[in-house]
């Protein structure tokens, strides 16, 4: 199938490489001239484990980036909508859709054949029948469902994870407006085996994608709410709680020969400094904001946003165990990304912990294995010292923060264990083994 993609961020270059890999013919289109250029050499405009290789594999023979629009539409038979939806403080922002299924619209209108357009933008139930189907039909000067088809498939791709998560996805949601439009989606997943496909109309397609990230954010503040109160309580420890929780016949899986599964969702009762990232924060408080429009309030997710906004304060609150005044305390802030095996800074954890300690007067040196050029530009020199290897953040200090559960520091027991005094060390994922380090304290401890 020749197939355009508009947006080469996270979900659209990931889609892009992954339907070439399948076979496809692909067009990523996007209005950033340095990100077209940067994947037409081969090379990803951000880190995301394997998408080089998968980009190399397939550049100028399977896909290619252009900024040319119309002809991206025109030599193309099912254009897939990914651009950003950001949360504007009160609201969902569609300008971005809007934008291109304006455009989509133009190109359609000297176009003779059928064309299917798909949203896999995250957008809020009634977005793509009530917003994106007029402006394509205003603009074309063609019918929905006669000229065009219109469809909704949202993305469930984890970043750090993407391209395994793409390739091997646990569902794939095909919305439509009518059979021809789920049908021609669905022939876009040809090749993807062995996973449940869940045909369905738009709105409720998209209310999947939305529902799915409250559940997990739901989760995890939930496993936070929880871990905060055994801390209150001492002696009583979240992780050991949540593993007796996993235990449950509703949260794993019987395999016929009695081996437990613990299926992936159950990974989100892990309570730490809280939830970042492009998706869950602005997801939740989208709906929030989608549910006032019909009077129809959602405290429970309400409360959600609200725990996860004070988990920095836990980590503060173990700090202060040992220093009632962070004053002049050193402190190293290991992981700055919101999650492991990403450069992606938006909405991490780690920024509003940075501002809250050093708003105490702290002194603070920070690293990330990855993400320290783009965590410099939203963190100034003398809020932070960033530093260019784990040893050299964990010089000196008197104690250590955990905010990202990278790989690389589990080394961390090791490195400190000749320090003396031995810093404090926070762990705000509970990563490490409590029994590994001296003066360990962690969330929900
Ligand atoms: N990042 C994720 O892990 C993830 C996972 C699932 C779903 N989603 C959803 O997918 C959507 C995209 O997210 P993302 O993280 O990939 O975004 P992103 O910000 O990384 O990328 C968006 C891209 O769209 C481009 N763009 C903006 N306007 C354009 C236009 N008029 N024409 C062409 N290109 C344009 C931007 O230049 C940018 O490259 C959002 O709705 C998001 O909620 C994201
Ligand atoms: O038990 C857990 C699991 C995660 N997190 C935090 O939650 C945030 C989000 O992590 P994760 O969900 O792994 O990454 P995302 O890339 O944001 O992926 C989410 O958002 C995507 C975009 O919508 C969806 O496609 C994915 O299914 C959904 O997991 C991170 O800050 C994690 O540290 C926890 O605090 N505890």
């Amino acid at each position: 199938m020749q197939v355009s993609i508009i947006g080469t961020g996270y979900v659209g270059l990931v889609s892009g490489v992954c339907f070439a890999e399948k076979g496809h013919q692909v067009f990523c289109v996007d209005v950033d001239q340095s990100k077209v250029d940067q994947i037409n050499q081969g090379v990803s405009p951000f880190y995301e484990p394997g998408l080089n290789e998968l980009l190399e594999r397939n550049i100028h023979t399977r896909l290619k980036a252009t900024t040319d629009f119309r002809q991206a539409i025109l030599d193309t038979d099912l254009s897939l909508i990914a651009v950003g939806t950001p949360f504007d403080g009160k609201e969902v922002d569609l300008t971005y859709v809007k934008q291109v299924a304006q455009q989509i619209g133009e190109a359609l209108k000297d176009k003779s054949t059928y064309h299917l357009v798909v949203v896999k933008s995250t957008v809020v139930p009634g977005t793509t029948d009530q917003v994106v189907l007029p402006i394509l039909e205003a603009a074309s000067g063609k019918k929905a469902g006669v000229d065009f088809g219109v469809g909704m498939n949202p993305e469930f791709l984890t970043e750090g994870e993407a391209i395994d998560d793409f390739m091997y996805p646990d569902r794939i949601v095909l919305g439509g407006i009518d059979e021809q439009s789920i049908d021609m989606l669905d022939a876009l997943y040809t090749g993807f085996e062995n996973v449940d496909r869940l045909r369905t109309n738009n709105s409720t397609a998209e209310m999947i994608k939305y529902t799915s990230n409250s559940l997990l954010a739901l989760l995890i503040s939930f496993s936070n709410e929880v871990g905060n109160l055994c801390s209150a309580i001492g002696n009583t420890d979240i992780v050991e709680v949540m593993k007796g929780v996993h235990n449950s016949r509703y949260l794993t899986t019987v395999l016929p020969n009695g081996e437990r599964v613990v299926p992936p969702i159950t990974s989100f009762l892990a309570a730490g400094c809280g939830f970042g990232g492009s998706c869950l924060p602005k997801d939740v408080k989208a709906l929030i904001a989608h549910g006032e429009k019909y009077q129809s309030l959602m405290p429970l997710l309400d409360a959600v946003i609200q725990v996860n906004q004070s988990q920095p304060q836990q980590v503060i609150a173990r700090l202060n165990k040992h220093f009632p005044s962070l004053d002049g305390v050193k402190i190293a802030i290991l992981g700055l990304s919101f999650r492991p095996n990403t450069n992606d800074m938006r909405e991490t954890p780690a920024i509003p912990l940075i501002k809250a300690l050093k708003a105490q007067n702290a002194s603070l040196k920070a690293y990330d294995p990855v993400a320290n050029s783009e965590a410099a530009k939203l963190i100034r020199p003398e809020e932070a010292e960033l530093c260019n290897s784990l040893k050299e953040v964990l010089e000196n200090v008197d104690a250590i923060v955990l905010v990202t559960r990278w790989d690389e520091f589990k080394a961390v027991p090791e490195l400190i264990a000749q320090f003396d005094p031995q810093p404090v060390f926070v762990d705000g994922r509970r990563m490490l083994d409590k029994n590994s380090i001296q003066r360990y304290e962690g969330i929900g401890l």
